[in-house]
């Protein structure tokens, strides 16, 4: 299979401007005894970036991405530190004063989220275009109903799914075609960030490709950020412009992709490098081309091992 091209800006071209900066973080779970899931991080995600959140499973990701779009519920507590988002618009918002009406905008007009289990989370009972509709008539009550329908259709597109899936209902699909349903509803109102927490893991490596590729493609197209989590650094390394590694909920090491894969400063990252055999060795050096050996120069030397990334992971 091929390598996927990668269509992400170089990272010398991405925006400097944060879209959200996160400082001071902390998040507890008040149980007995009580656990530090986030601990005094600070981060700031630049506009249009690809930022990887990478750690051990029990680490914080999930926690810390549910602390910044204040979806955290009880034993959860925030009990240090801020979040703020930086609109492109101008204007500044500080997540902690936001609640009610105003939350549930924020959530889905400047930041979308998609998670592993999203897919499931489609009503059976409801054609896709309902539901995708759905959040086109709560979110945009003033679009007419024609406009509505085509901006749904034009949605599925993006997302590649044929419009004609509009009629279906969610059994009717595929997961990967559902899960591209749900990537489609987060990015109906154009957010600025979208955070995908482990999106295509319950996905065959196939579809996950080319799910990635579409999500690539289309954070450069649209220009949003992405807080993408996984504990897949290889996958990481391919598709992030920057990489944070998180232990025991602090961040240990923040650096662009290819420095964490080339000079990791962190004794735990090193670790965390090593402990996926696809990625030392002379293969290892592939990962971060995004090129197919077939389609580059550079790779074409017969002798040169094809790049299927899918064996090198
Ligand atoms: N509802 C909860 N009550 C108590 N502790 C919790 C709760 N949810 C998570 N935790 C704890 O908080 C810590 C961080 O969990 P979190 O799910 O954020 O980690 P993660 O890095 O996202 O893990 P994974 O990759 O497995 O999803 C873990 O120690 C976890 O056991």
């Amino acid at each position: 299979m091929s390598a996927p091209t990668t269509t992400a800006p170089a990272a010398a071209t991405l925006s400097r401007h944060p879209v959200l900066t996160i400082d001071d973080l902390s998040v507890d779970y008040l149980v007995d005894p009580p656990v530090h899931a986030v601990d005094h991080v600070s981060l700031e995600l630049r506009r249009g970036e690809i930022l990887g959140l990478a750690g051990e499973s029990g680490c914080g990701k999930s926690t810390l991405a549910y602390g910044i779009t204040r979806l955290l519920k009880p034993p959860a507590t925030i009990t240090s530190g801020s979040a703020t988002f930086h609109s492109r618009e101008g204007y500044d918002v500080d997540l902690s004063t936001l609640s009610g009406d105003d939350l549930r905008a924020f959530r889905w007009d400047k930041v979308a989220m998609v998670f592993q289990g999203a897919m499931n989370s489609l009503n059976p009972v409801l054609r896709i275009q309902v539901q995708l509709e759905d959040v086109l008539t709560t979110h945009r009550p003033e679009m007419p109903k024609a406009q509505r329908r085509t901006r749904c259709a034009e949605l599925l597109m993006r997302v590649g799914v044929d419009p004609s899936r509009l009629r279906a209902y969610p059994h009717e699909l595929s997961g990967g075609m559902r899960q591209r349903v749900m990537i489609a509803m987060a990015l109906a109102l154009e957010p600025q960030i979208l955070i995908m927490d482990e999106p295509t893991t319950a996905l065959d490596v196939v579809v996950q490709r080319e799910i990635l590729q579409e999500i690539t493609r289309l954070r450069a197209e649209l220009g949003f950020a992405v807080v993408f989590i996984t504990h897949d650094l290889p996958l990481l390394l391919e598709i992030s412009d920057r990489i944070a590694v998180m232990r025991a909920g602090r961040i240990v090491e923040l650096a662009d992709a290819v420095t964490l894969y080339t000079d990791p400063q962190h004794a735990y990252t090193r670790r965390l490098l090593s402990s996926f055999p696809s990625l030392t060795g002379a293969r290892g050096d592939f990962i971060r081309t995004g090129v197919d050996a077939s389609s580059s120069s550079a790779f074409a030397d017969e002798t040169t091992p094809s790049v299927d990334q899918e064996a090198v992971r």
